[in-house]
């Protein structure tokens, strides 16, 4: 018998690291071999299964990232950039895959992780369920297929507790629309409206923003003509799909060579 993926979850008290490590170690195709947390987190020094409210299961909290990198196949990460780009250096030491599903990235974040990618396998998507990167690529189609005289805007909303805006999906979708009119986003990019704005610029992409209670994530990509709109929409219900894509792109990742990836590759849309 071939021996399973060992991964390690990094942020592992988190929303997301919580749901991660459930459904490793819900799955016959990988197993759990580490859990990190950062130094001084109540959960260090205990087993993972027992702070999660089951069975011990013989993985120890660590802040060691280092020493549980170098016994893994694979490290899946929603976490914070910061950290991110330090969870990037050291998978890249220990030659593992990096999953990372953090958002709120700046440009200098991203350069250092694809510097990290020159010697390790990254995959990064703003959102890793199958439902989200679907609508990804309709996004893009729709937007190729119409011209500016549908304006294009970009709705997320999301609970109480994230710190980033707008969403790391939201900038997905902006990018694919921008990508099917053949413009940059960065430059029709329109976030953030506030007092007088004057009116909408023909061929913008904008965002609105909306946050409350425990909205799990929900995005539409309107389309808004004169006399017709087109909605695509995606709505989260479980986190869950994030986990089991993250899952599957550790997995996927063994296989492939240094370099950076996202959950269009892994999932061959
Ligand atoms: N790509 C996707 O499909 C998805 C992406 N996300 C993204 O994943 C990220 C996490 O989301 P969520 O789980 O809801 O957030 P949480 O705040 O619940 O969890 C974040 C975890 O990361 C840890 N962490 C934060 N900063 C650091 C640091 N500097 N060093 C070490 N650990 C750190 C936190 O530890 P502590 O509590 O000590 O701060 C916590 O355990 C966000 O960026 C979110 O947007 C979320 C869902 C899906
Ligand atoms: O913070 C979250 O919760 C989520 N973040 C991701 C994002 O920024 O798009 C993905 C998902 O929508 C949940």
């Amino acid at each position: 018998m071939t021996d399973l993926p060992g991964i390690v979850i990094t942020g592992a008290s988190g929303r997301m690291g919580q749901m991660l490590i459930k459904t490793v170690l819900g799955s016959d195709k990988a197993k759990l071999v580490g859990a990190i947390e950062r130094d001084g987190h109540d959960w260090i020094g205990q087993d993972v299964g027992v702070v999660m409210g089951g069975q011990p299961i013989g993985v120890i909290v660590t802040s060691d990232a280092a020493a549980a990198f170098v016994q893994a196949n694979a490290v899946i990460d929603f976490t914070a950039p910061s950290a991110t780009v330090a969870f990037a250096q050291a998978a890249a030491e220990a030659g593992i895959v990096h999953v990372i599903g953090t958002t709120g990235m700046e440009d200098e974040h991203l350069s250092q992780i694809a510097t990290s990618a020159a010697k390790a396998t990254v995959i990064r998507a703003g959102n890793m369920s199958l439902g989200v990167n679907l609508l990804t690529g309709l996004t893009k189609k729709v937007a190729a297929a119409l011209g500016e005289e549908f304006d294009i805007e970009v709705i997320e909303a999301h609970h109480n507790k994230k710190v980033d805006a707008p969403s790391g999906t939201a900038l997905m979708l902006g990018e694919a629309a921008a990508e099917g009119r053949g413009v940059k986003l960065s430059d029709v990019r329109d976030s953030g409206r506030d007092g007088i704005t004057g009116a909408r610029k023909t061929g913008d992409i904008g965002f609105a923003v909306i946050r409350g209670g425990d909205i799990v994530g929900e995005h539409d990509v309107l389309f808004a003509g004169e006399g017709e709109r087109i909605i695509l929409r995606h709505v989260a219900t479980d986190r869950g799909i994030f986990a089991r894509g993250a899952l599957r792109a550790a997995i996927w990742g063994q296989d492939q060579a240094p370099g950076e990836y996202d959950m269009m590759d892994v999932l061959g849309l």
